[in-house]
C-alpha cells in the first residue's frame, strides 16, 4: 500500500461540513471526478456511529475512484470501516499506538510543525507528516501561526517520509509549497468552498 505513496499524497482533499450548502457527498464525488488521489474525512466532535456511516459511504466512493480514504482523529472509525489510513495530531493517539492496533499496511499521517516532531513521528512509524498551517487559514479555529514554506523545506530535508503542506493553500499559492519540498498539499476550503470542486481539484493537481 505504501508503494507510490508520495504520488498518492500529492493532493489530499479534507472534508468540512461547511461546503457551500451542498451535500458533502456531492462535493467529494466532484473532487474524485477531478482526480483527487486521497480524501480525508474530518468531522470535529461528531458521534462515532454517524461518523462511521459517513465513512462507509465515502469509502464506497473512494474505492470506486481508486483513491485513498483517511479518517481524521478517529482511528477507531478508520479501523472499523476499513479505511486505508488515519491522520492524527499531536494530542491524538501516537503513531506507535496506532501501529500497535492497526493491520499491516494501514497508513498513518501525523501532524508535525517542526523538524523535531517530524523526526519523532517518522521514528514512531508514521507514513507521512502533515505540516501547517503553511499560510493563514480560516478553516481551523485552533491553528497556530503560519509556518511558511521555509518550514516545509526544513522538515522535508530532515525526514525520509513524504511531507504534506496544509493550511491556506489555494491554486494560486500551492506551487511554492511543493517547490519547497512537499510531496503534496492538503486543502479544505480550496475544494470544499469552490464553485466548481471538480475544476478546483484539477487545477490544484496541475500545480
Ligand atoms: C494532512 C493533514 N495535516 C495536518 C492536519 C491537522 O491535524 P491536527 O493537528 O490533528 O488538527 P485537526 O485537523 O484534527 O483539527 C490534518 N488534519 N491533515
Ligand atoms: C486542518 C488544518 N490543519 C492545519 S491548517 C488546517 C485547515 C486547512 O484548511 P484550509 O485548506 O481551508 O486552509
Ligand atoms: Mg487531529
Amino acid at each position: 500500500m505504501t508503494n507510490g505513496l508520495a504520488e498518492r499524497l500529492r493532493l489530499i482533499v479534507v472534508t468540512d461540513p461547511e461546503c457551500g450548502g451542498r451535500p458533502l457527498m456531492d462535493v467529494v464525488r466532484a473532487a474524485l471526478q477531478g482526480g483527487a488521489p486521497a480524501i480525508q474525512l474530518r468531522i470535529k466532535d461528531g458521534d462515532a456511529r454517524p461518523m462511521a456511516d459517513q465513512a462507509r459511504a465515502l469509502l464506497a466512493e473512494t474505492r470506486r475512484a481508486g483513491a485513498l480514504l483517511f479518517i481524521n482523529d478517529r482511528v477507531d472509525v478508520a479501523l472499523a470501516v476499513g479505511a486505508e489510513g488515519a491522520h492524527v495530531g499531536q494530542s491524538d493517539l501516537a503513531a506507535t499506538d496506532v501501529r500497535r492496533i492497526s493491520p499491516p499496511g494501514f497508513l498513518i499521517g501525523v501532524s508535525a510543525e517542526s523538524a523535531e516532531l517530524a523526526l519523532a513521528a517518522q521514528a514512531d512509524g508514521a507514513d507521512y507528516v502533515g505540516v501547517g498551517p503553511v499560510y493563514a487559514t480560516g478553516s481551523k479555529a485552533d491553528a497556530g501561526p503560519p509556518v511558511g514554506t521555509e518550514r516545509i523545506g526544513a522538515i522535508a530535508a530532515a525526514v525520509r517520509i513524504p511531507v504534506v503542506g496544509i493550511g491556506g493553500i489555494t491554486v494560486e499559492n500551492a506551487l511554492p509549497v511543493t517547490r519547497a519540498g512537499a510531496a503534496g498539499v492538503a486543502v479544505i476550503s480550496a475544494v470544499m468552498q469552490a464553485n466548481d470542486p471538480e475544476a478546483a481539484t484539477r487545477a490544484l493537481l496541475r500545480r
